[in-house]
């Protein structure tokens, strides 16, 4: 079997019906453009269990889907599992029970090379960028093109097409008039919208950022993040975002997902949901006193 970069398997399972979570129990919000199209997930796990080696679970039961032009923020102390959660979904976690899919594709069922071309429509951002600071940060995005640049394009340079999309998408991210310095003369923000902009190289389908603005001041957070939800919704495709900052996850998410010891304990549209009933999920840390909840 051949796996393009997402395209869809043989019809995924349909949705299944609402999460139920504490608090809210309603559907995810709709994306403004769904229309009366099928509402299908691009990523959807059922009874997710994860464990490393011979530890604790530390996934015990996640149902979760994405769908076409969502921004789902998870949120959860250090150690509830977010990451762990993303993983899972392109086929870096031990999964012990349960299923992971994407675009319809279990991923437990997949050969090496199969998770590899799924992998290649997931476009990933991550707290520390990883960016290579001595290229310039247009190489930087080209990077995020190599999986279709083919063999002959590594040794002789990006073709036209490539370094114009390239360009494109540093516009787009607001960043084009950095192209040819190195990544590493930019500030922090600026290379948080270079990675976005590489991840967009791909042409992705979904997007995983996985904390993306930790290490960025509340101006920058705002702005990365505003980014990326404006992504989901002009390219109508699923961003899942991991932060430690409630306001953040309240002011640019459309959906939140709230993990307490790997399990799912608030699962609700963002409208719904305010910082007290998000407190529960770091219900343990406060009585700790090293809660981080603020903005
Ligand atoms: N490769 C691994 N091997 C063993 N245990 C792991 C591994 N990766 C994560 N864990 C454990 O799994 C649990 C969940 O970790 P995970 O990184 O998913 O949490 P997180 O919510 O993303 O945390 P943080 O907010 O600190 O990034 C933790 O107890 C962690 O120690």
């Amino acid at each position: 079997m051949s796996v393009s970069p997402l395209a869809p398997a043989a019809r995924p399972s349909a949705p299944a019906p609402p999460q139920s979570g504490v608090p809210g129990t309603s559907p995810a919000a709709a994306p403004a453009a769904a229309g009366l199209r099928p509402r299908l997930p691009l990523a959807s796990v059922r009874g997710l269990r994860v464990a490393y080696g011979d530890g604790p679970l530390v996934l015990d039961g996640i149902d979760l889907d994405l769908f076409p032009g969502e921004t789902v923020a998870l949120l959860g102390s250090s150690g509830s599992g977010k990451s762990t959660l993303m993983k899972s979904l392109t086929g870096f976690a031990p999964i012990s029970g349960g299923t992971a899919r994407l675009a319809g594709y279990d991923l437990a069922n997949l050969r090496r090379g199969q998770l590899r071309q799924l992998r290649a429509g997931v476009g990933q951002v991550f707290q520390q960028f990883n960016l290579v600071g001595r290229l310039s940060v247009l190489t930087n995005v080209l990077t995020g093109g190599l999986h279709d640049a083919g063999p002959l394009n590594l040794v002789g340079g990006f073709g036209r097409a490539h370094r114009s999309r390239a360009l494109e998408l540093l516009e787009r991210v607001g960043i084009a008039h950095k192209a040819n310095e190195p990544a590493r003369a930019l500030s922090g923000g600026q290379q948080q919208r270079v990675a976005i902009a590489r991840a967009l190289m791909q042409r992705p389908q979904l997007i995983f950022a996985d904390e993306p603005v930790a290490s960025l001041d509340p101006k920058m957070s705002h702005q990365v993040l505003s980014l990326l939800q404006e992504i989901a919704r002009e390219d109508g495709i699923p961003v899942l975002v991991s932060l430690h900052v409630m306001p953040l996850a309240l002011a640019h998410s459309d959906r939140i997902i709230g993990l307490r010891n790997g399990e799912i304990l608030v699962s609700a549209p963002t409208s719904e949901l305010d910082a007290a009933a998000l407190e529960p999920i770091y219900a343990h840390d406060q009585e700790d006193g090293d809660a981080d909840d603020d903005a």
